[in-house]
This record gives structure tokens, C-alpha cells and sequence, in this order.
């Protein structure tokens, strides 16, 4: 007999026992990073995650003991997450980027003037806030280690980051989101990674109440972003935008700076396929503020026969043009994490049926057979079935208030979605023929106009638009900015980014033609002028014509190429208001070239590329001469 001996090697980084995984094996730097961070936070414990299911299977078993998760029982593998209800969405006003340089960061604006466009802090006053969290943040509690990519493993266009986190729930969800995997490790070796240190706010023994058994500190909330160092910390938020670092704060805040250094696009764009009746396919990124339905035109069921869509990604795009000069992206992220009042089997039935199974749910309601519910599903559930809302109060459809919080979120695999694009991890990435942008224009704007050079449409993206309910102090709602769709996500000087966008424009390169949609138009009586969802398949039509380069089709306007009558295919609808749906209003324009001329003036200034100015000034000049 050979006896083995194991040697119980029980490894200690500092004075800290390693729950899990094997730190001796680590690439140096993140060794010295792990240190680094166990000295700051003292955690408990270290717990090196795999990313396995196995290993998710060992957290949920703890959590739904703990009561942090509820198994929704109509399901294989779903769950339901309340969060504290002070912890449900992104906190803005405690997002920021520090650089030594504030204009680096923010635009040159007005003294006085408030930035729309991301906040500054300086090195200095960062410092001293984030002194005053985190020393000692993780006392009594696990730190988890997440190794991730964003990308395909091992795709020319992926970014590798490291986590660390106090909350098994996000760890959870970054599995789902991203790419979690030993193999990164290895993918790794000596490069630089993307540092992120995320914390609850909550150390042990907990000196505020933890509601839900959701441990967050919303008055010291702080997201700080350091781009020069390719590093995050993010304090007192469990909540995803806040702390799935490898969303919004690493694929877009500091992707957005990477790809300025390194010459491509990180963008909060869709990525989608049309394959036409002929049988030939093209792909398109797509960029919404919210509200406009990004994720349901990303998965869409086309009405037109013999058009086929197919998802690559709902939500951020990283784009690069190869050696061909053809712009090709990829979506760095492995899942969806939608908004999920309004998704149902009208609106999105290819989302729905990606969150069957091995999906968490956070702050929807949840019906008495073990199912989720939200505002939308009304047809979907039983009649009269009982139902617990977000807050846990019990519910049932036809009462006042709301079962799920507006911006509760479904979180599933993308490899789930029924028409989750073949190529949709493919390292090369896939080719872009048209970029689309897009906004919530209830007068005004018509359905759909096309740029008429990349600058001209480097404009319209800055001029993006979009209805939405008005923040806390007002009501009803207001049409508010949100420039290139990137307005929240932005990680350094916007007028720098739209310069980026300019010179990424070279004659060896076939550059994507720019769009803008507005599935929104109003009639004179509050009626939507255009049928949308499945029916948009018609604007996308028009839009690949105009990329194949079908001059027959399109008229000039001061605002850009927009559809010639008859051109777009409205078979099978019954009226269309034509006339109405791409009237170009002298009036309305004249007043929003100006207003979009003086925001950018506001809130960019002399950081905005002249070109800018100049094409806003033609269009408003083309409509006083009218
Ligand atoms: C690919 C679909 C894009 N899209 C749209 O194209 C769209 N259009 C509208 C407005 C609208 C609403 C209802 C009808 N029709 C009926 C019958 O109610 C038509 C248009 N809402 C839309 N929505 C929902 C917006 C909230 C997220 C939407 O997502
Ligand atoms: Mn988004």
C-alpha cells in the first residue's frame, strides 16, 4: 500500500487563513494586490473563487439558510434577492473619476455650472473619503477573489480584472455576467488586470440594522473610479451597477479610457444580427438611453417574414477595426442584466425565455407558486393569484402600488437566450455595418434619418435625447440628455471622447454608417404614431438598403437622409401616419439645434470638437432659411 501524504498545507496571506484555492499558484502581482487588500480590509478569511457550479451551489445553499436568497420553486435553479429597499440602483452623485488632472475627467464647464458629464474628485479629497471607509471594511467576513474576463477567454479584444468583494451575492452574479475561471489566472500571467475592490460597507460586528439580510451602508456609498491606475473602489452598495465592477465601472468607465489609449471603442451599445429574406447578414450596435427598450430591439421578434435576428449583446459593445480596416465587436459580458418590469412575452419573449432557469432576481415580486412577478406580467400569472412585492408585503394584481421596484432586474446567462448568436463569443468578434442611435421623442423627430458623414454622425450621437420621468423634484416627465447614450458611464472628458470618435476615422476604413431611430412619435392626440417592437424590423430593413448603398430610397433633410415616401416596407400594417411620422417641424428644430448647441456649450465647452458646433450650426442654419 503507498501511503499518500497529504499535506494539509493550511496557506495564510498575512495573518488571514484561505478558505478556498490555492495562493501560492497566483501571478505575483495579484499576490501582491490580494496583500494589499487583506491589509486594508482585514477580512476573516480569503476564499479564491473558480467560477464553478458547484461552487455557486455551496454559496446559494448558504444564502437561501441566511435568507438572503428565496428558491422561486416554479423553476429549476431561479432565485429571488430582496435588497435593503435604501440599496436599488446606481448612485450617480457618488460615482467618481479621479485623475491628477480634472480635466482629464470632466470637461472645461462654466464656473458654477453643475457636470451633467461625470464627476471629479481629486486625488487628495479621494483619499481621505475613502480612508474613512475602508480600513478594517471586511472585519468578520469572507473576502471573495474573483478572477474574470471580460471577453471570450483569450480573445485579442478581452480585459482580464480581479475582484474583491464582502458580498457572496455578487459574486454570485459576476459568475453570470462575466467570465469567472481559474483559467484566467493562467490567461494572466504577469500583465496588469483591471483592480477591483468592492465592500457592503458593512463590517462585523454591524453597527447598522441590515434589512432583508442585505448588509449596506447607503450613507457613505462611495464608486470611485482611478483610470490612470485601472483601478475601482467601490464602498456601501450591493446593488449591481454599484458592484458588479465589471459592468458599467470597468467595461465602460475604464474600457472607455483603455480604448482611447490603445484606439478602439467601448461603448453602451447592443450588438445585434439581421439575416434578410435574400439570406444575407449583417450585424449592428445600437446605443439607447433607458427606457427606450434597448434590450427588447437586441432580442427582437422581427414581424416581417423571412428576417431572422439573433442576439451577440443587450447592453455594451467593445469594438475594433482589424487589419481589414472592418470595425469588429464583441460583447465583453456573459449575461443579461435587464430591467424587468415591461419584459414579457409580448414585448420580449426571447428575454423571457432566458431567465427559465439558473437566474437570480432582485427586488420583483414573487406569486404564491413560487414564480417572479412584475408590473407586465398581469396576462402571465394566474388570476387572482396571491403575491409578495419587493418590499415583502402581500399583494395581488388590482392593488395600489407596485410588486416590483422600477428597477428591479433579472440576472441570467446570455448562452440561454433562443437566439443567442452562434458567433456571439467568437475572439475575433463579428463585422458592424451600421452604428444606430436612438431616443425616447414623443414630438418632432422622425422614425428614422441617417448621418451624412461619420462626423455628422458623430453630432447626432452627441445630441442624443430621451424622455424620462423627471428626477425626484419635478413631475411627470422631461426630455433630458444623455449624449452618445453614455452620459452616467462616461470615464474621462467627454469633448476628448468625441474627439476619440472623430479620429478613429481613417480612409482604409469602411466606417459603419450612423443612424438615428425614435420609435416614440406621438400623434396630435397622445397616440404612438408607429407600431414599434416587432414591427421596427421595417426600420432596420431601410437602414441595411442604405448600407448596401440604395441611393433610390432616401431624400436629403437639414437633419441628415431620411426614408423616401413608400420606402420603407409597411405591408400588413393598417394606417400609417406617413406624413406625420417623418415630418420635420421648422419650428421644433430650430429650437432643438439651439438647445442642444447650448447644452454642449454648458456642458463641454471648448473641450467639444469645433466640427461639432460647426455641423449644429448648419442644421439650424438650413432651418431658419426654410
Ligand atoms: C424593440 C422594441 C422597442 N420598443 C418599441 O419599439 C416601443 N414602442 C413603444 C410605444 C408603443 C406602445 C404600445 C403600442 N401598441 C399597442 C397595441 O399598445 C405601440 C407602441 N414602446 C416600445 N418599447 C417599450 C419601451 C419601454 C421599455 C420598446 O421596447
Ligand atoms: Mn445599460
Amino acid at each position: 500500500l503507498v501511503y499518500e501524504v497529504h499535506e494539509i498545507v493550511v496557506q495564510k496571506v498575512g495573518h488571514v487563513p484561505l478558505a478556498k484555492g490555492d495562493f501560492t499558484h497566483l501571478p505575483k502581482k495579484v499576490k501582491i494586490f490580494l496583500a494589499h487588500c487583506v491589509q486594508l480590509c482585514k477580512p476573516r478569511g480569503i476564499y479564491i473563487c473558480d467560477g464553478s457550479a458547484e461552487e455557486a451551489d455551496e454559496i446559494i445553499h448558504k444564502l437561501l439558510e441566511r435568507g438572503t436568497l428565496t428558491r422561486l420553486t416554479k423553476y429549476k435553479n431561479n432565485y429571488l434577492c430582496r435588497t435593503d429597499p435604501d440599496d436599488v440602483a446606481r448612485v450617480e452623485s457618488k460615482t467618481f473619476i479621479t485623475t491628477a488632472n480634472k480635466y482629464d475627467s470632466v470637461p472645461h464647464v462654466r464656473e458654477g455650472v453643475k457636470s451633467a458629464l461625470g464627476c471629479w474628485m481629486s486625488p487628495e479629497d479621494m483619499k481621505v473619503e475613502l480612508d474613512h471607509r475602508f480600513p478594517g471594511c471586511m472585519s468578520g467576513r469572507m473576502m471573495y477573489v474573483i478572477p474574470f474576463c471580460m471577453g471570450p477567454l483569450g480573445s485579442p479584444l478581452s480585459k482580464i480584472g480581479v475582484q474583491v468583494t464582502d458580498s457572496n451575492y455578487v459574486l454570485l452574479c459576476m459568475r453570470v455576467m462575466t467570465r469567472v475561471s481559474p483559467k484566467v489566472w493562467e490567461l494572466l500571467g504577469d500583465d496588469d488586470f483591471v483592480k477591483c475592490i468592492h465592500s457592503m460597507g458593512c463590517p462585523r460586528p454591524v453597527q447598522r440594522r441590515v434589512k432583508n439580510h442585505w448588509p449596506c451602508n447607503p450613507e457613505k456609498v462611495i464608486i470611485a473610479h482611478f483610470p490612470e491606475e485601472r483601478k475601482i473602489k467601490s464602498f456601501g452598495s450591493g446593488y449591481g451597477g454599484n458592484s458588479l465592477l465589471g459592468k458599467k465601472c470597468f467595461a465602460l468607465r475604464i474600457a472607455s479610457v483603455i480604448a482611447r489609449d490603445e484606439g478602439w471603442m467601448a461603448e453602451h451599445m447592443l450588438i445585434m444580427s439581421i439575416t434578410t429574406p435574400k439570406g444575407k447578414e449583417y450585424f449592428v450596435s445600437a446605443a439607447f438611453p433607458s427606457a427606450c427598450g434597448k434590450t427588447n430591439l437586441a432580442m427582437l421578434n422581427p414581424s416581417l417574414p423571412g428576417f431572422r435576428i439573433q442576439c451577440v449583446g443587450d447592453d455594451i459593445a467593445w469594438m475594433k477595426f482589424d487589419e481589414k480596416g472592418v470595425l469588429h465587436g464583441i460583447n465583453p459580458e456573459a449575461g443579461f442584466f435587464g430591467v424587468a418590469p415591461g419584459t414579457n412575452m409580448k414585448t420580449n419573449p426571447n428575454a423571457v425565455l432566458s431567465f427559465q432557469e439558473n437566474s437570480i432576481f432582485t427586488n420583483v415580486g414573487e406569486t404564491a407558486d413560487g414564480g417572479y412577478f412584475w408590473e407586465g406580467l398581469e396576462d402571465e400569472v394566474p388570476p387572482g393569484i396571491g403575491i409578495t412585492t419587493w418590499l415583502g408585503q402581500p399583494w395581488h394584481i388590482g392593488c395600489p402600488g407596485k410588486a416590483a421596484h422600477p428597477n428591479s432586474r433579472f440576472t441570467c446567462p446570455a448562452s440561454q437566450c433562443p437566439i443567442i448568436h452562434p458567433k456571439w463569443e467568437d475572439p475575433k468578434g463579428v463585422p458592424i455595418s451600421a452604428i444606430i442611435f436612438g431616443g425616447r421623442r414623443p414630438t418632432g423627430v422622425p422614425l428614422v434619418f441617417e448621418a451624412k458623414s461619420w462626423a455628422h454622425g458623430v453630432m447626432i450621437g452627441a445630441c442624443v435625447k430621451s424622455e424620462a420621468t423627471a428626477a425626484a423634484e419635478f413631475q411627470g416627465k422631461t426630455i433630458m440628455h444623455d449624449p452618445m447614450a453614455m452620459r452616467p458611464f462616461m470615464g474621462y472628458n467627454f469633448g476628448h471622447y468625441l474627439q476619440h470618435w472623430l479620429d478613429l476615422e481613417k480612409p482604409d476604413r469602411k466606417m459603419p454608417k450612423i443612424f438615428h431611430v425614435n420609435w416614440f412619435r406621438l400623434d396630435n392626440n397622445g397616440r404612438f404614431l408607429w407600431p414599434g417592437f416587432g414591427d421596427n424590423i421595417r426600420v432596420l430593413d431601410w437602414i441595411l438598403r442604405r448600407v448596401d448603398g440604395d441611393a433610390s430610397i432616401a431624400v436629403d433633410s437639414p437633419v441628415g437622409w431620411i426614408p423616401k415616401k413608400g420606402s420603407i416596407d409597411l405591408s400588413g400594417l393598417g394606417s400609417i401616419n406617413e406624413d406625420e411620422l417623418f415630418s420635420l417641424p421648422h419650428d421644433y428644430w430650430l429650437e432643438d439645434s439651439r438647445e442642444s448647441r447650448s447644452f454642449l456649450k454648458s456642458q463641454v465647452g471648448p473641450d467639444c470638437p469645433p466640427i461639432i458646433y460647426r455641423l449644429l450650426e448648419d442644421q439650424e442654419a438650413a432651418f431658419v432659411k426654410q
